[in-house]
């Protein structure tokens, strides 16, 4: 079990660490002036001259580096799992299981598959190239900044990393302040254990951020809300840096009449209440029919029971809200609701129940924005057809989940709905899945990540066609100047058309046939 949160006592210490502006690479301590911005463009000058030597490139060097990250977590395990314990009061356990194996299983995903990734891949060719060598290379991009978040600090600032890492490139990671204990050790460990001048640390709040932005990247993987996205966004495209934003929303959960509400109730507590709601794809709000509404209430409250027993509080399951500003946001979003179950507080601990929202009017507040806490609005509806234009007229959710025995309707779910990703009769568990991209639509994100996905995120696909300098009378057909045989021969060989009429048909259709034999030779 982590250390408790300190209530005033930490969101004190915290005040001071932002305004002190400082930029701590492997511990090191600037003034906040102007000396400190020309330090920023200084580290990423520094990565960026580390990039351009070119040993971030090299198979045998990415892997290197991707054991190493591995040996990291395997020998620090203890101290990974005490920060992240102590910014969001987790348990150890908890902490492993919803952090650090995923880290550990996209690492090894990484080196099992990355020697065939980076391989170079011949493309099919047309009968203008059939004598080159035409392939795709995947190249790195050069440096990117990872800007991580604080609701799962660890996973979610490295598992693009062991990306970026993959991909050859090299990396500024940017903690989230808002987890202060897991970015410190993260400053710390990673240089022990990585090369130090292609991967680094910057730890800092609102400033230090705004002041890196405005360096000059090759990819931005930001994860966070919304609002900071658009920032995020708008400074990268000052240097036509492609972004890609992880970002929020609120995800709707249908629950059909024809299901085992038991099941469905348990999967529901466990997404929702994990982390103390404060999980990016947790389902936000639930979407069914009135008459289910109180057997939903009764089976959830079973459950929280089941699962933290009598006194929440004294769980070690149970998380706390990451600051105070965010409790305070949560407290706001109950007022004026029915709360069927739970609702009790402590603001000493940033401690929040695991609540129920009955009859909840989609235009009050909790309907209005991402909830991100234990606080579980049900929002009654006619039928699907209800629930399907209720999604459907809201920004595109991060993640969406129906409940049913009937396939049939969660495929049209699927079918008639928009969102990040799916999952049918469960929660959360379409991101423990590396073979999909993970990431958002319209205002829940853009691009995604996850195993391969992530190596392509942070990689060029180079297209390479390499000729050679003879066969110049093949050539001589796009040079001026123009002729109609020509033309005719630029319809044979890119449309495989022919004017029948012309001369040179016999000739043409010989060649066609030899040449379609060439290419089969070549392709197989
Ligand atoms: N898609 C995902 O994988 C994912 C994962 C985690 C969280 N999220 C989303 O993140 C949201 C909650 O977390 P949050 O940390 O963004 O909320 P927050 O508002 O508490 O955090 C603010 C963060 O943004 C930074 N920031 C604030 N103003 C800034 C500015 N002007 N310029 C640069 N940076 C600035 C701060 O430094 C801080 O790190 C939720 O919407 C959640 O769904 C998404
Ligand atoms: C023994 C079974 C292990 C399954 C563990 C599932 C843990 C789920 C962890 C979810 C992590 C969610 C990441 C957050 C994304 C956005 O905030």
């Amino acid at each position: 079990m982590g250390t408790p949160p300190g209530g005033r006592r930490r969101e004190r210490r915290r005040g001071p660490h932002l305004r002190a502006s400082r930029l701590s690479r492997t511990g090191v301590l600037l003034p906040c002036s102007s000396l400190q911005d020309r330090a920023m463009e200084r580290e990423v000058q520094r990565v960026r001259q580390a990039f351009l030597s070119g040993r971030s490139r090299p198979l045998r060097f990415r892997l290197q580096q991707l054991e190493a990250l591995r040996r990291m977590v395997q020998e620090r395990e203890k101290d990974i799992l005490a920060a992240i314990g102590s910014d969001l009061c987790k348990s150890e356990l908890n902490a492993y299981t919803q952090e650090v194996i995923s880290v550990l299983g996209e690492i090894d995903f990484m080196l099992e598959n990355l020697p065939e990734w980076v391989t170079a891949k011949p493309v099919k060719k047309n009968l203008l190239t059939m004598l080159d060598e035409a392939y795709l290379q995947p190249q790195p991009l050069g440096v990117v900044l990872i800007i991580g978040a604080w609701n799962y600090p660890f996973v979610l600032t490295i598992q693009p990393l062991i990306g970026a890492i993959a991909a050859g490139n090299a990396v500024i990671i940017k903690p989230s302040e808002l987890s202060e204990n897991t970015a410190t050790i993260l400053a710390k460990l990673l240089p022990q254990y990585l090369d130090q001048d292609l991967y680094i640390v910057i730890n800092g709040g609102v400033e230090e951020t705004t002041e890196l932005l405005k360096q000059r990247f090759d990819h931005i993987l930001y994860t966070g809300n919304t609002a900071v996205g658009k920032i995020v966004m708008e400074a990268a495209a000052k240097h036509l840096t492609p972004v890609t934003l992880e970002l929020g929303g609120k995800s709707p959960c249908y629950i059909d009449k024809d299901c085992d509400l038991d099941i469905v109730c348990r999967r529901i507590t466990w997404g929702k209440y994990m982390n103390c709601g404060q999980t990016c794809i947790a389902p936000d709000y639930i979407l069914c029919e009135a008459s289910l509404q109180n057997q939903i209430v009764q089976k959830i409250k079973e459950t929280v029971k089941e699962f933290y027993g009598e006194n929440v509080k004294e769980s070690p399951d149970y998380e706390r809200i990451i600051n105070r500003r965010h409790f305070k946001r949560i407290l706001s979003l109950l007022e004026g609701q029915k709360i069927a179950f739970g609702g009790e507080t402590d603001e000493a601990t940033r401690y929040i129940a695991p609540t129920v929202l009955t009859d909840v009017d989609p235009k009050t507040k909790v309907m209005q924005e991402e909830i991100f806490g234990p606080v579980l609005p049900i929002v009654p509806v006619k039928n699907v057809d209800e629930a399907i234009n209720f999604i459907n007229e809201r920004e595109k959710p991060l993640a969406l989940y129906v409940f049913s025995h009937n396939h049939k309707l969660i495929k049209r779910m699927i079918d008639e709905t928009s969102s990040g990703g799916v999952t049918g009769n469960d929660v959360i568990m379409h991101f423990m899945l590396n073979s999909f991209p993970f990431g958002g639509v319209g205002s829940s994100g853009m691009g995604a990540y996850h195993g391969k996905h992530t190596f392509d995120t942070f990689s060029h696909q180079r297209p390479c066609l390499l000729k050679s300098l003879k066969r110049e009378g093949a050539n001589k057909l796009r040079y001026p100047p123009n002729s109609q045989s020509k033309v005719d021969w630029g319809k044979f060989f890119l449309l495989k058309r022919f004017n029948k009429e012309k001369l040179g048909l016999l000739l043409l259709t010989f060649l066609g046939i030899v040449a379609a034999v060439l290419v089969k030779a070549e392709y197989y």
